[in-house]
């Protein structure tokens, strides 16, 4: 490890979140990846958008291989102070490439209501038409 076990706090780590300046949170362990950034195969902006949180599920999530793992040691440069990382972290979640930055925009509610009324309504309608229909043979066979 190239820190030494330098103790640091999550304060401090996440002052470092920017592409020439990139440290990251993995089990425990900090990460100097500033000279990684252009080297990663999963591309820089994965590991920006784990800065300022503890990134091990993020990292655990995409199966890093083995090779991938022992890289990892070159990078360290010491641990985090557990007690200083704050119990809920906001997760970063990244826009697809090419993607509007805003979702979609969902079926407003009162398209949905009209549909719900009609899916309701139709069964109701054909035992209405069925029985008219019925009633109609009946009269005429009389
Ligand atoms: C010191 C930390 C890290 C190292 C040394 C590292 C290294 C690597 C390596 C060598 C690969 C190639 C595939 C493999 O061998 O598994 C890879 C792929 C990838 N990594 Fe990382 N990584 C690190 C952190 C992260 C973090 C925090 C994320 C956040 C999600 C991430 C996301 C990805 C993604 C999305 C791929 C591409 C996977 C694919 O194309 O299938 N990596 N990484």
């Amino acid at each position: 490890m190239a820190g030494g076990g330098k103790v640091y706090s999550f304060q401090e780590v996440r002052k470092h979140s920017q592409r020439k300046d990139c440290w990251l949170i993995i089990s425990g362990k900090v990460y100097d990846v500033t000279p990684f950034m252009e080297e990663h195969p999963g591309g820089d902006e994965v590991l920006l958008a784990c800065t300022g949180k503890d990134a091990t599920a993020d990292f655990e999530d995409i199966g890093h291989s083995d090779a991938a793992k022992e890289l990892m040691p070159q990078y360290c440069i010491g641990e985090v102070d557990a007690a200083t990382i704050p119990a809920k972290l906001a997760h970063a979640v990244l826009p697809a490439k090419g993607a509007a930055a805003a979702p979609a925009p969902r079926a407003s509610t009162g398209q949905g209501v009209w549909l719900t009324v009609l899916q309701l309504a139709l069964p109701l309608l054909l035992v209405a038409m069925a029985f008219a229909l019925q009633n109609f043979a009946k009269t005429k066979t009389e």
